[in-house]
């Protein structure tokens, strides 16, 4: 899938576009982004951006706090400068734009991650605009998905987008990071993410990117795992934007799977996060390696932190091997008081009276890292 026959794009946009030379936001770049997505949607396709750069943008704010990065000025800047970088959007189109500001708290709730894409779909049929960035003011370690790529494929699977179009500063991943060696060599097409590509991925080298190539290659195994093409290409570069709408790949154009995994397999996989984990027997192990298979509570021999119904829990195996990813029909508190009953009473056969901890819709396995 290319631009030129997608129906609808994630368009992401790194910091060092929106705010070049941290002196809030400039239209030298983000005039030509502009234009694309003007063009895209005159071509009948379904924009979504997703916009980095409230930090960037608000830094100068904080004109003597210019040496200091602590977490709490981060957010301040921000809050100041996502208002100046949704108002710079704002000016250079002549349709309607929204802000939708997520944390990965939201997002890995299955309730809310649902109630986004209502959003998202809303605005879309709308001929609105959704222009999504971190909440950075109110985010916490726990509570933060902490850079962008991950969070723009998070929001390409949830919008069931079929493009991700990561823009940054440099052509695409390269065989080593190009700004620290010379002969660092364009990598054009992956087909497949393996370690040896994690291996290329470098950390960002400008004062304002979060995350470098790894993060993005991150985003494009998420991405590519839900079906939908993703490219890493140069945003500071007009031509960028004449070949993509020429269906070419400027950059480097990642493959999506043949096989795309089950929507709600894909968000237990790569957007929820584990509240807890559900140690299992070396039997129900075996099998699982083979196919889904509902987990009965005998199967079980420890259950560690504390989830309720509905939580995403890690199978894990008694050598702690990770298993696959599941939502549990029942509380960490009631697995806890059944094994218990079990050891110190007759009311074993509780165990056997209850229904799958673990029903086989609900379990994603994961592969071996
Ligand atoms: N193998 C690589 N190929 C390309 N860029 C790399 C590589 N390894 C590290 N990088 C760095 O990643 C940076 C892009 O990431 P980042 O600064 O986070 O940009 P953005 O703001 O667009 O997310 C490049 O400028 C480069 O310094
Ligand atoms: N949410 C942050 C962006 C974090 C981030 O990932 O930045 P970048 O690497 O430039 O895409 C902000 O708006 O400043």
């Amino acid at each position: 899938m290319n631009i030129s026959n997608s129906r609808r794009i994630v368009i992401k946009i790194g910091s060092a576009l929106i705010a070049p030379d941290q002196d809030g936001c400039r239209a030298r770049y983000l005039l030509t982004i502009a234009q694309f997505i003007v063009r895209c949607r005159a071509m009948g396709k379904e924009v979504v951006l997703v916009s980095s750069g409230s930090v960037a943008a608000g830094s100068h704010l904080f004109p003597e706090d210019a040496k200091n990065s602590s977490v709490v000025l981060k957010k301040a800047m921000a809050a100041a400068g996502q208002t100046e970088m949704m108002a710079t959007w704002d000016r250079f189109f002549d349709f309607p734009s929204a802000q939708i500001l997520l944390t990965h708290g939201d997002l890995r709730d299955l309730e809310r991650y649902n109630s986004i894409r209502e959003t998202i779909f809303t605005l879309l049929e709308h001929g609105i605009l959704p222009i999504i960035n971190e909440n950075d003011a109110v985010t916490t370690d726990e509570l933060k998905v902490g850079d962008n790529d991950n969070l723009s494929a998070m929001v390409a699977a949830a919008a069931d987008a079929d493009v991700l179009l990561m823009c940054s500063d440099v052509d695409g991943l390269y065989d080593k990071n190009p700004n620290l060696h010379e002969d660092a060599q364009l990598i054009p097409q992956v087909s497949e993410i393996s370690e040896d590509i994690y291996a290329m991925a470098g950390c960002a080298t400008s004062q304002v990117g979060t995350g470098g190539m790894k993060t993005k290659i991150e985003a494009a195994e998420k991405a590519t795992s839900h079906g939908i093409s993703t490219y890493i290409v140069n945003g500071f570069k007009e031509s960028t934007f004449e070949q993509l709408l020429a269906g070419n790949n400027p950059g480097t154009v990642f493959l999506p799977y043949d096989v795309p995994m089950h929507s709600q397999q894909h968000w237990m996989t790569h957007t929820a996060s584990e509240q807890g984990e559900i140690i299992v027997e070396h039997s129900y192990a075996e099998e699982l390696k083979d196919h889904a298979e509902p987990l009965g509570a005998e199967n079980i021999s420890d259950v560690r932190g504390e989830f309720a119904v509905g939580d995403t829990i890690l199978v894990r195996t008694e050598k702690g091997e990770r298993l696959a990813k599941a939502t549990t029909n029942y509380s960490s508190c009631l697995l806890n008081f059944l094994a218990e009953q079990e050891q110190t009473s007759d009311n074993g056969h509780l165990q056997e009276s209850i229904g799958p901890v673990i029903s086989e819709q609900d379990i994603a396995i994961l592969e071996k890292s």
